[in-house]
C-alpha cells in the first residue's frame, strides 16, 4: 500500500499536472500552445503509465521473492477496448486527471474520446480475454497475457446503403503510448522445412524459413494499482531486414520483399468469429505467438528452476480455445528435442502444463487443419501429433478395441484441434452450466467418457470496472452511496440493494441514473450519427456479432411484425420503443451481411412512417466496438439474448446489461440460464424452445414453412419481404434469405417467433408499471456478483490453475 500511497501523493499536490506537462514537452516534444487533442493524450497517458511502473516492478519482484506459479493466458485475440479511461479508473485518480487537464484548458473527456479502440479481437472470446487480465490484476494471480500485437485490429464497418462496407483498422498509425517494446526479448520462430534423426538418435527439426518475434509490454494494473501484471504481445519481424542485392539492381520489391513476407504474419487479426477460413497463414499466425510463448515462458522457469521436470508446478497455461492448440506438440517438442526427455515423460510433463476452454458447440467453428498442410508446416508437430494420438489410443482402448473417430486427433485427412487440445490438456472447461453440460453430451462425449473428470464448468464473467464503475458513473455513485465502497472488488455486495427494490426513493433514483444514461446516449447518437431518438421511449438493445445463431432476423422480423400492428390498430398498447441493433458480420459470411442489409431496410421504411414514428423507431450504428459498448449498454432498458438454445455458449453481454440494470427477453441458452436463476422468473422475459427441444424438433423433422403457415403475423411479414416491400428497388433481394427461412430455417426463427412475439407484448405491459419496471431493474442489478469475472478468475484458480489469488 505504500506504492499506492506514493501514487496518491505524487498526484494529489497536482504532480500529475507537472507529470503531464514534462511528457507533453519531452516526450512529446510539443508546447502546451501547440499540442493537439491527440498530444495532449500521449501526454497523459505517459503520465498514468508512469504510475503504473513502480508498482509493476514490485509485482514481478513478489513473484520472484515468493516463487509463485504462474498463469499464462495464450490467445490470438484481447478485445481491449480504450486503455487510458481504465487505467485512471483503477488507480482511483479520475478526479485528480480531469482537474489536471482542466488546468491546461483541455477537456477531459475529449482526450479520452480521442483514443482510438484496440481492437484486437472479433467478439466474445476476445473481449473475455481481456476482463480475466483485469480481473487476474485485481485478484491478485501472477499472470501474463500472451497474444499478437495486429498492425490491424478488427476491421471499421461502414454502411454503403446499408450494406456493410470494410475499411482497415489502424490502431497504430499514432504511437501506442501504453507498450514498451522489449528488444532483449526476441525469439526466431521456424516454419517448414526437415526432421533428421542425428546418429545419437536426438531428433532435429531444420525450419526452412525463420521468422523473428518480438515482445511487446503493455501493464495491467489491477484495483488501487496493487497488482500489476504483463501483457506480451508478439510482432513478426524479419531476420533479415533489406535484401541489398535486389536494391542495388534497382529491384526495390525485391529487396523489400522478406520485411514484408515475415511480417505479414502479425499484419492483420482474421475478422471470423465462427467458421476458420483454414488459411495457411492462419496456422502460421497460430502456431508464431504459441511457440513464442512458450519460448519465452520456458526461459523464464529455467533461469529460476533446474528440474524442467518440475514445470507443471510453477506454470499453468490456459489455451483459449483451439487456436494455440498447437501447444502440446510444441511443449512436448521442446521437452524431447531441446531438453533430452523421453516422449512419454515430456506428454505428461507438458500435459501436466496444459489447460483448455472451449468457446463453441458450433461443428463449423471447430478448427481441423489438413494433414498435409501441417506436414508441410509443422513437419516435427505432426511427427509428435501423431504419437500423442497413439499413445492415447494405446492408454485408453486395448491393441484389438476399436476407437470411434471421436476420439481420434487425426481423421479424414484432417487434424481437429479440438481432440488434440483435450487430449493434450489437464482440465478442459465450458463456459457456462449449460455449455459445459452440452459438451460432455456432444462434441466431446466420446472423450468425456474416457476421461469423466477432465470437463469441468467456469461460468464466464465480466469486470465490473469497465462494465460498471467505468461505463455508469450515474449508477456507480448510487451504488456507492447504497452499499458503500467496496463492491467494485467484491459485487456480491450489490446484494445490498436487493430490499431497496421496495423504495420508492431509491427506484427513483435508479431510475434517474438509467434516464441519465439514456440522455447521453441520445446525445451520442445525434453528435456522431445525426440520429435522432426519443430518450423517454424503451431502449431495446441487440449489440454483438451478426450470426444467423444470434438471431437477429427473429428481432427485426418482430420489429415488422409490430409496425404492421401499430398501423392495423393504432391503439394497441404498443410501448414506444428504440431499437437498436450493433453488430459486425464475417467479410465472407453472405447471410450475415444480408441481415444486415435487411435491418437497415427495414429500419428505413419504420423510420420513414409518420404513422408509428412516435411509437417505432430502428437505428443501427455502424462500427459497433467496445468504446461503443460502454455508451450503449447503461442506456439499456431491455436486453436482447434470442439466440437458438444450445447455440450460445455463454454470452458476456448479457451479463453487462442485467449489471446495468437491463431486463433481459431471451431464451434458456447459454448463461442466461444461470442470470434468470439469479434474477428470479418474475424479472425476466424468457421464451422459446430449450436446447433439449430444439435438438428434438430437429430429429423429427421440423418444417419451418408449416410453423409459417400457422403465424399470420410471421406470414405476413415473410410475404412482405419476398415482395420487395422493403426493397422497392430490389424487389428480389432477400430471395436466398426468404428461401432458406421456409425450406430449412435451421436456427427455428419460425418455431420460435409466435413465443417471442407474446414475450415482447409482456415486455410493453410491463414497461406500462414503470414502478414495476424500476423494481425489476434494480433486481436485475442486485445479485450480478456471480457475473463478475473475479468470481470466474478464483475460479480457475482454484479448480484449474491452483494458484494463488492474493495481492
Ligand atoms: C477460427 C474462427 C473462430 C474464431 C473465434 C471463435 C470464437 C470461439 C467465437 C467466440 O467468440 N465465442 C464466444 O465466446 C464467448 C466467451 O466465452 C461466449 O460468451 C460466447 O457465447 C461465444 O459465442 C470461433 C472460431
Amino acid at each position: 500500500h505504500g506504492l499506492q500511497a506514493l501514487a496518491r501523493a505524487r498526484t494529489a499536490s497536482g504532480d500529475l499536472e507537472n507529470a503531464i506537462h514534462d511528457h507533453l514537452l519531452y516526450s512529446i516534444g510539443k508546447t502546451t500552445a501547440a499540442a493537439s487533442l491527440a498530444d495532449w493524450r500521449m501526454a497523459l497517458s505517459r503520465a498514468v503509465r508512469d504510475l503504473v511502473v513502480d508498482p509493476w516492478f514490485e509485482t514481478t519482484r513478489r513473484i520472484y521473492a515468493e516463487d509463485r506459479k504462474r498463469v499464462y493466458y495464450l490467445s490470438m485475440e484481447f478485445l481491449i477496448g480504450r486503455l487510458l479511461e481504465d487505467a485512471v479508473l483503477n488507480l482511483g485518480i479520475e478526479d485528480h486527471a480531469r482537474r489536471a487537464m482542466y488546468r491546461f484548458g483541455v477537456n477531459y473527456d475529449e482526450v479520452v474520446d480521442d483514443e482510438p479502440d484496440a481492437a484486437l479481437g472479433n467478439g466474445g472470446l476476445g473481449r473475455l480475454a481481456a476482463c480475466f487480465l483485469d480481473s487476474m490484476s485485481t485478484v491478485g494471480v501472477a499472470a501474463y497475457g500472451y497474444g499478437i500485437r495486429y498492425e490491424h485490429g478488427l476491421f471499421k464497418q461502414r454502411f454503403r446503403e446499408g450494406w456493410q462496407i470494410e475499411q482497415p483498422e489502424d490502431w497504430l498509425t499514432q504511437v501506442h503510448p501504453w507498450e514498451f517494446q522489449r528488444s532483449e526479448s526476441v525469439y526466431p520462430i521456424g516454419f517448414g522445412g526437415e526432421v533428421r534423426q542425428k546418429e545419437d538418435g536426438r531428433t532435429v527439426w531444420e525450419p526452412a524459413e525463420t521468422v523473428l518475434a518480438a515482445a511487446y509490454d503493455t501493464p495491467v494494473p489491477g484495483w488501487r494499482g496493487r497488482w500489476v501484471n504483463t501483457l506480451r504481445l508478439w510482432s513478426a519481424q524479419a531476420t533479415q531486414v533489406y535484401d541489398l542485392e535486389p536494391f542495388s539492381r534497382g529491384d526495390y520489391l525485391a529487396a523489400a520483399a522478406p520485411a514484408v513476407l515475415a511480417e505479414t504474419i502479425s499484419r492483420v487479426l482474421y475478422p471470423d468469429d465462427s467458421t476458420p477460413q483454414g488459411k495457411e497463414l492462419r496456422l502460421k499466425q497460430e502456431f508464431f505467438f504459441t511457440a513464442a510463448s512458450l519460448r519465452d515462458l520456458v526461459r523464464r522457469f529455467v533461469a529460476h528452476h533446474k528440474d524442467i521436470r518440475k514445470l507443471p508446478e510453477k506454470v499453468a497455461v490456459q489455451l483459449n480455445d483451439t487456436h494455440p492448440a498447437i501447444a502440446g506438440p510444441e511443449l512436448v517438442r521442446i521437452l524431447v528435442d531441446e531438453h533430452g526427455l523421453e516422449f512419454d515423460e515430456a506428454f505428461l510433463v507438458a500435459r501436466g502444463c496444459l489447460h483448455y476452454t472451449n468457446h463453441t458447440l458450433m461443428p463449423e467453428a471447430l478448427e481441423r487443419w489438413p494433414v498435409d498442410l501441417m506436414w508441410r508446416v509443422l513437419p516435427r508437430h505432426m511427427q509428435l501429433i501423431e504419437r500423442i494420438d497413439e499413445a492415447h489410443a494405446v492408454s485408453t482402448h486395448a491393441a484389438n478395441q476399436p476407437r470411434p473417430d471421436s476420439v481420434k486427433i487425426i481423421d479424414g485427412g484432417n487434424v481437429r484441434m479440438g481432440d488434440l487440445a483435450f487430449i493434450s490438456a489437464r482440465k478442459v472447461n465450458g463456459v457456462s452450466a449449460l455449455h459445459t453440460d452440452l459438451m460432455k453430451r456432444t462434441v466431446f462425449r466420446d472423450l468425456h467418457a474416457l476421461h469423466p473428470d477432465r470437463i469441468v464448468n467456469q461460468t464466464n464473467g465480466v469486470t465490473p470496472r469497465r462494465w460498471l464503475a467505468g461505463c455508469n458513473p450515474a449508477l456507480a455513485s448510487l451504488l456507492t452511496e447504497a452499499v458503500g465502497h467496496g463492491w467494485e472488488t467484491d459485487l456480491e455486495q450489490l446484494k445490498v440493494i436487493a430490499p431497496l427494490a421496495d423504495d420508492a426513493g431509491f427506484r427513483t433514483r435508479f431510475s434517474k441514473a438509467k434516464q441519465t444514461n439514456k440522455d447521453l446516449l441520445t446525445k451520442y447518437l445525434k453528435a456522431k450519427l445525426d440520429i435522432t431518438v426519443d430518450p423517454t421511449a424503451m431502449f431495446d438493445i441487440q449489440i454483438k456479432r451478426i450470426h444467423e445463431y444470434k438471431r437477429q432476423l427473429m428481432n427485426i422480423l418482430e420489429a415488422a411484425a409490430a409496425w404492421n400492428e401499430m398501423k392495423r390498430n393504432p391503439s394497441a398498447p404498443f410501448a414506444p420503443r428504440v431499437r437498436i441493433f450493433g453488430g459486425k458480420a464475417a467479410p465472407g459470411y453472405a447471410m450475415a451481411k444480408l441481415i444486415i442489409k435487411l435491418i437497415n431496410d427495414i429500419g428505413r421504411t419504420v423510420n420513414a412512417d409518420e404513422e408509428t414514428r412516435d411509437r417505432l423507431a430502428i437505428v443501427y450504428p455502424p462500427n459497433y466496438n467496445v468504446s461503443m459498448a460502454e455508451v450503449l449498454i447503461p442506456a439499456a432498458d431491455l436486453s436482447e439474448q434470442i439466440s437458438t438454445a444450445g447455440m450460445e455458449a455463454s454470452g458476456t453481454g448479457n451479463m453487462k446489461f442485467a449489471m446495468n440494470g437491463a431486463l433481459t427477453i431471451g431464451t434458456l441458452d447459454g448463461a442466461n440460464v444461470e442470470i434468470r436463476e439469479r434474477v428470479g422468473d418474475e424479472n425476466i422475459f424468457i421464451f422459446g424452445k430449450t436446447a433439449d427441444e430444439v435438438t428434438e424438433a430437429r430429429e423429427q423433422g421440423y418444417d419451418p414453412s408449416a410453423a409459417i403457415a400457422a403465424s399470420p403475423r410471421l406470414a405476413e411479414v415473410v410475404e412482405q419481404i419476398a415482395s420487395g416491400l422493403f426493397s422497392p428497388e430490389d424487389p428480389e433481394r432477400y430471395r436466398a434469405l426468404v428461401d432458406n427461412l421456409r425450406g430449412h430455417d435451421w436456427f427455428m426463427v419460425c418455431a420460435d417467433f409466435d413465443a417471442y412475439y407474446a414475450a415482447q407484448r409482456e415486455v410493453d405491459a410491463a414497461w406500462a408499471d414503470k414502478n414495476a419496471w424500476a423494481r425489476s431493474a434494480v433486481l436485475n442489478t442486485a445479485p450480478m456478483g456471480w457475473f463478475s469475472s473475479d468470481r470466474t478468475i478464483r475460479g480457475y484458480a482454484k479448480d484449474v490453475w491452483e494458484v494463488d489469488a492474493r495481492v
